[in-house]
C-alpha cells in the first residue's frame, strides 16, 4: 500500500475546500429538505425530516449466524451502545469480532442466513428495518457500480431516484456538481466508473463515489463500513475528515474502522470496541485509556491508544484460548460495572417502545419514474458495453447461418404436394429455432448487475418490479430484430407464398415467440438464482413441451396422462398458427388428387389433402384458433414474466 506524507498546508487546503463544498452542499440539500416538509404531511417517519438530529440507541444485539449442516455461530452475545448526533463514533475490534455483522443489524441488510435479537431505537422510538433504510444511509465496504456509467452520470442516477421530490434537470445538476466538488471527484467526473475486471476509477474515488451516492439525501444517521480500507494515509485523513464534517452538521455517524492512523483515530468522539462478541469498551474516545487502566491494562509509554487497546482486546498467538477469556470477560465486566455506575442503560426508553409493524417499502419516486429511469440506463449498459456488443455481434452472425442454413434446407418450398411434410418441418423450426437462438443469451441479463440491483434496493432507489421490468425490456428490444432477419431470409429462400397476410402473421408470431422465449430464460434465471442451475434446469421444462409441441408426435397419439403437456406447450400453439395463416386460404393444393367420400383424419396421409382446410385438419388444427394461438403465447410470455418479477423480487429482498 502506498503512503502519502500529509504536508499540513496541503491537509489545510483539503479542508478548506472540503468546508466550502459542504456549505453548498447543505444549502441544495436544504432545498431538498424543505420542499421535502411542505409538501409532506404523512407520518414523520414515512420520509425521515432532513436535518434532524438523531440519537441512536441499540440494546441486547445479539446474532447467530446460521450455516450449513444447521451449524450455528454466535457472532454477537450482547452488544449494546449509544451513537450521538454531531458525534464520530468508531466501532472497532479485531477482523471477525462482528463489526460489519453489528452495521448489518442496525441497517436491516444483509442479514440473510443470520437469527438476530435486540432493539434499535432512535431518539426513543423503536425502529423496523425499513424505517432505519429512510433515516440513514450505509456506505458498505464493497463499493459496487455500474461499470458503463460515468462518475457524474452514476451520481444523477442516485439523485433522480433517491432525492424526496421530483427535482428538475438544473436543480439535478446543481447538487452533483456540488457533491463531485465535495467529495474532490470534479477531474474525474466524465470518467466510467469501471469495475473489478476494467479499472478505470481509482480505489479513494470509488470509494468517495460511494460516500457522494449516500450522503446526496442529506440522511440523519450515516452508517460506514470500513470507509479507509485500501486507502492510503492521506486519503483516509481526508475520508475521515468529511465523515467528522458531517457528524459536526448534526448528523449521528458510524463507522466501523480497522487499525486507524493516530490522525484519524483522533478524529473519534465515541469508541465502541467489540471483542468476544460482547462490548469491551462504549464511551469517550478520550476515556479510553483510563478504562484500560483500571481494568489493569495501563497504556505503556511510546504506544499509542488504538495499538495498545486493539493489542488487549485481540487473541495473542502465544496464549492460550482460556487466557484470552478470562482477560475478555475482565474487560467486559468492568465495562458492565463502570455503564451500570453512570446508569448509562437508561430506562427512560421503555416509555414508548411499542412493536412496530414494519410499514411496506416505500419509494422517492413512482413506479413509472423508476422504471423510466432503469430503462434509460439499461440501454446506456447495452450500447456502451463492449462485452455485450460482441455477443450481439456474435448473435447476428448465429441467427444469419442459422437462417441461411434453414433456407437452404427448404430451398424454394412451395405449396404443394411433394412439400407437405416439408412444411411442417419449416413451421415446426422456426418455432424452434425462435427458442434455441435466444434462451441462453437471454438468461445472462441480471447477474453482471446482481450486487448493484440489491445496493440500489437496499437505498431504496426502487421496487424490484422497476427494475426487472426495465432491464428486460431493454435487454429484449433486440428480439423484435434477430426474428425479422431470420423470417426475412427464410421467406426469401423458399417459394411459399408472399401474401401481406401470411408474411405479417409470419413475422408477427416469430417475435412473439422470441419475446416469450426471453421471457422464459429470464424468469428461470430469477427462479434459479444461478446462472449454471438455470441453465440446466430450462430444458428440463423446456424440451417436454417441445416434444408434445405436434411434430414430434401427433396430437391425436399423445397419451391422456402427456395430454396436459400439449395444452400448455406454446411450441404448439406457434406451430398450428403458422400453419393456419399459410393454409387457411389454400382452395386446391397443387399435386393433390381428390379423394372421394374420404373423411380427412389425422390418419389420412398428408398427400390425400386437396385444400388448406384439410391439410389444417389432418393436423389436428382450427382455423377458428388462430387468435387462441395468438392469445396463449401473450398468456404466456405474461405468465412468465410475473412468475419473473416475484421470483426476482424475492431473492432481492432475502439477499
Ligand atoms: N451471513 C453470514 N453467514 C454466515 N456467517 C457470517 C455471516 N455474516 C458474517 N458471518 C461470520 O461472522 C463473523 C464476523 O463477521 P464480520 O464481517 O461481522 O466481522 P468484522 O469484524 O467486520 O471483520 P473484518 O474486520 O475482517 O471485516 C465472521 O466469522 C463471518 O464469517
Amino acid at each position: 500500500m502506498s503512503t502519502t506524507t500529509i504536508v499540513p498546508s496541503e491537509v489545510e487546503e483539503v479542508e478548506k475546500d472540503l468546508k466550502n463544498s459542504s456549505e453548498r452542499f447543505r444549502r441544495s440539500s436544504k432545498q431538498i429538505a424543505s420542499a421535502t416538509t411542505d409538501t409532506e404531511s404523512g407520518p414523520a417517519l414515512s420520509v425521515p425530516q432532513k436535518g434532524a438530529r438523531k440519537k441512536l440507541t441499540f440494546q441486547n444485539i445479539k446474532a447467530v449466524a446460521v450455516k450449513k449442516k444447521g451449524v450455528r455461530q454466535e457472532i454477537l452475545k450482547k452488544v449494546s451502545g449509544i451513537a450521538r448526533p454531531g458525534e464520530l463514533t468508531f466501532i472497532m475490534g479485531s477482523s471477525g469480532a462482528g463489526k460489519t455483522t453489528l452495521l448489518n443489524i442496525l441497517t436491516g441488510r444483509n442479514l440473510k442466513n443470520m437469527e438476530t435479537e435486540g432493539e434499535v431505537i432512535v431518539n426513543n422510538r423503536n425502529m423496523t428495518p425499513n424505517e432505519m433504510k429512510k433515516l440513514s444511509a450505509y456506505v458498505q465496504q464493497d463499493d459496487v457500480f455500474i461499470g458503463m456509467l460515468t462518475v457524474r452520470e452514476t451520481l444523477l442516477f442516485a439523485a433522480k431516484l433517491r432525492s424526496p421530490f421530483k427535482l428538475d434537470t438544473v436543480e439535478l445538476n446543481s447538487i452533483v456538481d456540488d457533491l463531485l466538488e465535495m467529495m474532490s471527484l470534479k477531474k474525474c467526473e466524465n470518467t466510467k466508473v469501471g469495475s473489478m475486471t476494467e479499472k478505470s476509477l481509482s480505489r479513494g474515488e470509488r470509494k468517495r463515489l460511494a460516500f457522494a451516492c449516500e450522503i446526496l439525501t442529506d440522511p440523519p444517521i450515516l452508517f460506514c463500513d470500513e470507509p479507509t480500507s485500501g486507502l492510503d494515509s492521506f486519503m483516509s485523513h481526508q475520508v475521515i475528515k468529511a465523515l467528522r464534517q458531517l457528524a459536526l452538521e448534526g448528523k449521528t455517524v458510524v463507522c466501523t474502522i480497522h487499525q486507524p492512523s493516530t490522525s484519524v483515530y483522533h478524529m473519534a468522539d465515541q469508541l465502541i470496541l467489540l471483542s468476544q462478541g460482547y462490548v469491551a469498551y462504549a464511551g469517550s474516545a478520550k476515556a479510553v485509556d483510563a478504562f484500560f487502566g483500571r481494568c489493569g491494562y495501563p497504556i505503556p509509554k511510546f504506544v499509542s491508544s488504538p495499538d495498545h487497546f486493539m493489542r488487549v482486546i485481540s487473541h495473542k498467538s502465544f496464549e492460550s484460548e482460556d487466557e484470552y477469556n478470562r482477560r475478555i470477560d475482565k474487560i467486559v465486566l468492568e465495562h458492565e460495572t463502570m455503564q451500570k455506575e453512570k446508569s448509562v442503560q437508561s430506562s427512560t426508553h421503555s416509555s414508548r417502545r411499542e412493536q412496530l409493524v414494519d410499514p411496506n417499502d416505500t419509494f422517492p419516486r413512482t413506479w413509472w419514474c423508476q422504471f423510466a429511469y432503469v430503462l434509460h440506463r439499461s440501454a446506456i449498459q447495452l450500447y456502451r458495453e463492449r462485452a455485450v456488443l460482441v455477443v450481439k455481434l456474435i448473435q447476428f452472425l448465429q441467427t444469419l447461418i442459422m437462417s441461411l442454413m434453414i433456407g437452404a434446407t427448404y430451398f424454394q418450398m412451395e405449396i404443394k404436394k411433394e412439400y407437405l411434410t416439408s412444411f411442417k418441418g419449416f413451421a415446426f423450426v422456426s418455432v424452434q429455432m425462435m427458442h434455441m437462438l435466444f434462451m441462453m443469451p437471454a438468461m445472462t441479463v441480471f447477474w453482471k448487475d446482481y450486487p448493484v440491483v440489491v445496493r440500489e434496493f437496499q437505498a431504496n432507489m426502487y421496487s424490484p418490479s422497476a427494475y426487472y421490468l426495465a432491464k428486460t425490456t431493454a435487454d429484449s428490444v433486440q428480439y423484435l430484430v434477430f426474428p425479422v432477419i431470420f423470417s426475412g431470409i427464410l421467406l426469401a429462400m423458399t417459394s411459399l407464398p408472399f401474401r401481406a397476410y401470411s408474411v405479417t402473421h409470419y413475422l408477427a408470431i416469430n417475435i412473439l415467440l422470441s419475446l416469450n422465449a426471453c421471457s422464459i430464460a429470464q424468469s428461470f434465471a430469477a427462479m434459479c438464482g444461478h446462472l449454471a442451475t438455470g441453465m440446466t434446469v430450462l430444458p428440463i421444462v423446456c424440451v417436454p413441451l417441445m416434444v408434445f409441441g405436434g411434430f414430434m408426435i401427433h396430437y391425436e397419439s399423445i397419451p391422456s396422462y402427456f395430454a396436459p403437456l400439449s395444452w400448455i406447450s406454446w411450441y404448439k400453439y406457434g406451430f398450428e398458427a403458422i400453419t393456419v395463416v399459410y393454409f387457411d386460404s389454400i382452395d386446391e393444393i397443387p399435386g393433390c388428387q381428390k379423394l372421394n367420400n374420404t373423411t380427412v383424419s389425422f390418419s389420412t396421409a398428408e398427400g390425400n389433402c386437396t385444400t388448406g382446410a384439410e391439410f389444417i385438419k389432418q393436423q389436428s388444427f382450427k382455423t377458428s384458433n388462430l387468435w387462441l394461438d395468438y392469445t396463449v403465447i401473450v398468456a404466456a410470455l405474461l405468465f412468465w414474466k410475473i412468475l419473473g418479477i416475484l421470483s426476482f423480487s424475492w431473492r432481492i429482498r432475502r439477499a
